[in-house]
């Protein structure tokens, strides 16, 4: 990672460094927010970690917007709020969804006025049945499993400042898209994208996702530990979410549990880890920062994009 030339590489206590001379407390009511979601995240993390990276992209959205207005007025067009868009990468349990809620729980209350929004790229995974039909059962994340053309047609309505546009919904409790739900996005002043492809080129179209985005993260760990994070939240789930009879592993939650365990390792080392060497962690160096973490989710290194 460190042969890298064209990024900046930080330990935890340079980055820190860079915005300690202006407290940026956490408040009371973000950290019971922080903790419903995740009651195992370390706030020391979110305070070292987050606290410089928001003013990061304060600054960044800042200089943005003014470049937006310019260009408007240059092109003698209208000038508008052009969203700005942060995409969040990685492997399928490396913590995208972790980071990406705190993030838009940070920038909700330190961007005051402003519209952050949140969606998931799982929503444009084509359904179960689509999948079934192009035999692709077995490759769900695979960047042929997403229909990556809507997904640029989203991104770019909300850039183009379309009043509601639609984020289909994925559930995981049916392991399956729900047919139509959408989340709405209402011209937001920031949208985080979260999902394995945000960086991704497909291989079909002109256009790139990482055209509309303005900042991305790819969240890097050591394979065995992300496995080791996936079946972690495998046996959370069997004790919780899977015991509903409606979920797709309930079966599972009322059967046999090594052979429960056996499957989900199978998931793991035939699905999702294939896909994180093929077509996700290929994408790492394209991102604007690199998050680095260690056992426990403790993030240890940053790696930031010098030009
Ligand atoms: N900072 C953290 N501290 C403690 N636990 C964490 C942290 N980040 C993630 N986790 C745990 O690791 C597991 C994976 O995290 P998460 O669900 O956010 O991953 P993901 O990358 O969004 O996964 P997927 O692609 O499957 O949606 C979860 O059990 C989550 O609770
Ligand atoms: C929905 C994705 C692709 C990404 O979040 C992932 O959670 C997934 O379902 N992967 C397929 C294999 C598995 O069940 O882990």
């Amino acid at each position: 990672m460190d042969d890298l030339i064209n990024y900046y590489s930080f330990t935890k206590a340079e980055w820190k460094q860079f915005y300690n001379d202006i407290d940026l407390p956490l408040t009371q009511s973000e950290l019971r927010h922080i903790k419903a979601f995740n009651d195992q995240i370390s706030i020391q993390d979110v305070s070292d970690i987050f606290k410089p990276l928001v003013h990061m992209i304060r600054l960044q959205k800042d200089n943005f917007d003014k470049w937006q207005t310019t260009k408007a007025r240059f092109l003698h067009k209208k000038v508008r709020t052009v969203p700005f868009i942060i995409g969040i990468s990685g492997s399928v349990a490396v913590g995208k969804s972790t980071t990406a809620r705190v993030l838009e729980e940070l920038l909700t209350n330190y961007f005051t006025g402003e519209n952050i929004k949140l969606i998931t790229t799982d929503g444009f995974l084509y359904s179960n049945a689509e999948l079934k039909k192009r035999g692709l059962a077995d490759r769900k994340g695979f960047p042929e499993s997403y229909d990556m053309a809507k997904l640029i047609e989203f991104l770019n309505a909300v850039k183009a400042g379309v009043s509601i546009v639609q984020s289909p919904v994925y559930s995981h409790q049916t392991y399956d898209i729900i047919p139509n739900r959408f989340d709405i996005i209402d011209r937001p002043d920031v949208l985080i994208v979260e999902g394995i492809n945000t960086l991704q080129l497909p291989s079909n179209e002109q256009i790139y996702i990482s055209d509309f985005t303005d900042f991305s993260i790819y969240m890097d760990a050591d394979a065995q530990l992300i496995e080791k994070w996936y079946l972690d939240r495998f046996a959370k789930l069997m004790d919780t979410a899977f015991q509903d009879p409606h979920n797709y592993y309930y079966q599972y939650a009322i059967g046999d549990r090594q052979a429960a365990f056996k499957m989900a390792r199978k998931v793991w080392e035939t699905i999702d880890l294939p896909n994180l060497k093929t077509n996700i962690l290929p994408t790492r160096s394209r991102a604007d920062m690199i998050m680095h973490k260690t056992d426990h989710h403790i993030i240890d290194r940053l790696y930031l994009r010098k030009y």
